[in-house]
């Protein structure tokens, strides 16, 4: 990610820590695995016995069963334990895709401005799902193939030390070789999953803008920039491939090998008499089973440090820093409380980066009426309604409402619950338009809704959609003129009743009737809430009741229409006539 704060790298235990509620289950499915790895441990000896017993002359039928019934038990707790390792696996990614999301939706507003939407997303999907793998399929296997594997030597030891020694020089080798490639495939691991981030972030750019990348005849551009990237994932993945597939040789040069060697040295000691026919098809199957928990072993390595890699790009954003809910006390806030009732600003100051963009503003608006926040392009009239919704915090200065101060007598849930806010885009959200106007109040009733439809201008429109109310509004609400959108936001922002009515250029896509009609909606709202509107159009201008002028990160002047009208920005005068 491309600006995620840097955490110490992360090991074993922080991946362990996300088993946490899953453990009975995985401690069931291990307790399965290991019973199965017995049973497969135990198959090789009862084959032995057979061989023996058989050439003894003796009834092998009781051996056969209880083979077959050893057998039967084996796949029946292996298959209870992959049943119950993935249902643990499930588990733990649902935990963890629940967990980041819910610190998606928390996490500051400022890391928003650094962070790619897509690789957040790509984090929250992709490698989740690595993880579940790595800690439900990978740790238990590997806990299972070692203790196969140690047990299984120990089983070659007890029928020969000479024919284990043999196996071991051999593990030994290609051991070294598997150790070597390792490190190779974890590096490109890492670099495809960034690698995949990457593109996910690129794709969520490119096609939140496909108009602007149609009309600007960008489709092959694109294309073979995102081919590109595609192509880095495959170029890393093909790499780790290529190592990876380095490793099975190996393994198999090691168990082919081992059968090779333990056939030859074996049938020489068999003739010697140093050991039973029946030791020697056992050993041989020892070999034979073991290959599987082996190349497990070996395999478990580059998934550790997949799942490694994982957590360390989860416990990134985990790491990010959230909104605070509690409210912060401050001494100095307390010497102005006395602003008496309405909405104030005190010597507030703030900067996104180095560069201060508010350096003292202070201005006051009472209980209710309707105030319009004016100035040139840059000047700070978004960020002022930013720091209204605490979505940053000022640097210096005071915001309070009615006497109390918005950060140490509020906490953000209880601010938040006073203010509506209609953002300059109005991002409508997939879904019917009930659900984008009922957004901020899901319990708001049929007169409340019809209400404020009818206060935003909106009957018209529910009217003509064909599902009403229930029609879908595509995604942005792109099946909807930018008026409509607008309005639909606006709409949106009163059901909840807010205190404080936040609009940025409400107007801005309207008409001259329906700017008009909003207008005298705005004045009306205007008699029960405090309203803030950004405003460049000279219509609205002069509905306010009074005009805030910001420049230079400070207030210019306040005051009626005519009062501020020296210090405004050049206002578009409402364009009346019809084309020449
Ligand atoms: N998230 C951000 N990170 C860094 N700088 C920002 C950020 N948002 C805005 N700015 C900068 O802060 C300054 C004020 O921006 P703001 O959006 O408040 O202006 P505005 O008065 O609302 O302008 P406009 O009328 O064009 O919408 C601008 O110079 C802008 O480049």
């Amino acid at each position: 990610m491309n600006e995620t704060t840097t955490t110490g790298r992360v090991t074993l235990r922080d991946l362990l820590v996300w088993t946490r509620g899953s453990r009975l289950r995985l401690l069931g499915a291990l307790i399965c695995a290991l019973a199965a790895a017995g049973l497969g441990l135990a198959q090789p000896m009862i084959v032995s016995r057979t061989i023996d017993t058989a050439t003894a002359g003796q009834p092998v039928m009781p051996l056969l069963l209880l083979l077959t019934v050893v057998f039967v038990a084996q796949a029946t707790t292996q298959a209870l334990s992959t049943y119950r390792l993935d249902q643990a696996g499930e588990t733990i990614v649902m935990r963890l895709r629940v967990a980041l999301t819910d610190q998606l939706l928390r996490l500051r507003m400022a890391v928003f401005d650094r962070q790619r939407l897509g690789d957040l997303i790509s984090r929250a999907t992709t490698d989740t799902t690595l993880l579940r793998d790595v800690l439900a399929q990978d740790v238990v296997n590997g806990v299972v193939s070692a203790l196969v594997v140690v047990g299984g030597l120990a089983m070659m030891l007890w029928l020969d030390p000479v024919l284990a020694a043999v196996v071991l020089a051999v593990v030994v080798v290609s051991g070294a070789v598997v150790g070597v490639v390792l490190k190779g495939i974890r590096r490109e691991t890492v670099a495809a999953q960034e690698a995949t981030g990457a593109l996910a972030a690129e794709m969520e750019r490119v096609l939140s803008a496909i108009r602007t990348v149609r009309v600007s005849r960008a489709e092959a551009r694109e294309s073979r920039a995102l081919g590109d990237r595609a192509d880095v994932i495959r170029r890393h993945n093909v790499r780790a491939a290529r190592l990876t597939a380095v490793v099975s040789p190996a393994i198999e040069f090691g168990v082919q090998g081992s059968l090779v060697l333990v056939i030859v040295v074996g049938l020489y000691r068999v003739a010697a008499g140093d050991i039973a026919i029946g030791d020697l098809v056992a050993f041989l199957l020892y070999v034979n089973y073991l290959a599987v928990p082996m190349s497990s072993l070996f395999d478990i390595g580059p998934a550790i440090q997949t799942g490694i890699a994982a957590m360390q790009r989860l416990q990134e954003v985990v790491d990010l820093p959230t909104e605070e809910d509690s409210a912060r006390p401050r001494p100095d806030a307390q010497a102005f409380v006395s602003v008496g009732s309405g909405l104030a600003l005190r010597d507030v100051r703030f900067r996104y980066t180095d560069r201060e963009i508010l350096t003292g503003v202070s201005f006051q608006v009472p209980r209710h009426g309707f105030t319009a926040v004016a100035g040139p392009s840059g000047a700070g009239k978004t960020t002022i309604f930013n720091l209204l919704a605490r979505f940053y915090d000022p640097a210096d200065g005071v915001i309070a409402f009615d006497g109390k101060d918005a950060h140490s007598d509020h906490t953000l849930e209880e601010w938040r619950t006073r203010i509506g806010l209609v953002e300059q885009s109005s991002p409508l959200m997939y879904g019917t338009l009930r659900d984008n106007i009922s957004y901020a109040a899901p319990d708001a009733d049929e007169e409340r809704l019809h209400a404020v439809i009818e206060m935003t201008g909106l009957t018209d429109l529910v009217r003509r959609l064909p599902d009403g109310l229930d029609t879908m509004v595509g995604e942005h609400g792109s099946t909807l003129s930018g008026g409509e959108q607008q309005r639909v936001a606006i709409a949106r922002s009163l059901v909840a009743r807010p205190e404080i009515l936040l609009l940025d250029e409400p107007t801005s896509h309207l008409d001259a009737v329906n700017e008009q009609l909003l207008t005298r909606t705005l004045r009306r709202i205007s008699t029960e809430h405090t309203l803030l509107v950004i405003a460049h159009r000279f219509s609205t201008l002069r509905a306010a009741d009074r005009i805030i002028v910001l420049a230079d990160g400070k207030v210019a002047a306040c005051g009626s229409y005519e009062e501020v009208r020296d210090h405004l920005p050049p206002v578009p005068a409402d364009l009346g006539q019809g084309c020449a």
